[in-house]
């Protein structure tokens, strides 16, 4: 399968007290088109500064990353941000939703902003990304009548709104009950099998079970991957979850 995604040497160190951190050392990784892949790993790893180093939202501090065939070290400021607009999508464990704007608003802002589309083209796209996050009858609620799972598929809407090519997905369950994880999740898997690629970070083995591989990093590295393409769909989360579990188990987690 191709790739859409590729880090090269990729490394970042930040200058702290006057000592040189390497948050990550020479990170190589591809990730295929259309893939659901999972960075895990323990606190301060570095998985979330890969995340944002990958997508170009925080500047490497060497090696290349290959997006969809462009080197993201030669992209200046605003072709990067063209890039993040149009081609990616981003969800965090803190809801960044506007308050003042209600959840259509919310999720049409970034795709209205860009000045491409007239306003009723892009809510079309905005009903349909609520229906199949089945957020559809909150279309005109103020975000703070919703509840957080509500909430996280509405940032999923918005970060989809522009139909990008791959979703980086940071904790995205982090702040959510089980319940509400577990829908979050299906509605990850459900974007997933319709063709846009994903690579998220969580500490849940529950969520993470629910992708096709795994990489596990420590202390900058990747010192592990398993991959879950062995069960069929259909197999059950439970034995997913324990078989990663006990491979996390073996990698110190
Ligand atoms: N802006 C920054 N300046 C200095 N150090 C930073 C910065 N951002 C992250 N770090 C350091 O980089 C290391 C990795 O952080 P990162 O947030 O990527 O880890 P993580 O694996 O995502 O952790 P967690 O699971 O706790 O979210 C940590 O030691 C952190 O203190």
């Amino acid at each position: 399968m191709e790739n859409i995604l590729e880090a090269k040497n990729l490394s970042k160190t930040y200058l702290l007290d006057r000592r040189q951190q390497h948050v990550l050392k020479n990170i190589n990784l591809k990730v295929k088109k259309g893939e659901f892949l999972t960075v895990m790993g323990p606190s301060g790893s570095g998985k979330s500064t890969l995340l944002y180093n990958i997508s170009g939202m925080d500047k490497m501090t060497a090696g290349e990353v290959v997006f969809t065939g462009e080197k993201l070290s030669q992209l200046s400021q605003a072709q990067l941000a063209e890039i993040r607009l149009k081609k990616m999508g981003f969800v965090f464990q803190q809801i960044n939703l506007l308050k003042n704007l209600g959840i259509m608003d919310n999720i049409i802002i970034s795709a209205y902003m860009a000045g491409d589309e007239k306003r009723e083209k892009i809510k079309e796209r905005a009903y349909q990304l609520m229906k199949k996050t089945g957020i559809i009858e909150l279309a005109e609620n103020e975000i703070t009548q919703v509840s957080g799972g509500q909430l996280q598929r509405a940032a999923i809407c918005r970060a989809l709104i522009n139909q990008p090519q791959i979703l980086f997905a940071d904790e995205p369950t982090g702040a959510l009950n089980s319940s509400a994880a577990e829908v979050v999740m299906s509605v990850l898997q459900k974007i997933n099998q319709e063709g846009t690629t994903i690579m998220m970070v969580t500490h849940d083995v529950k969520v993470a079970a629910q992708s096709q591989r795994i990489l596990y990093m420590i202390d900058g590295n990747i010192e592990g991957e398993y991959n879950l393409d062995k069960f069929n769909e259909n197999s059950e989360l439970k034995e997913r979850e324990s078989t990663l579990s006990k491979w996390l188990i073996n990698m110190g987690f």
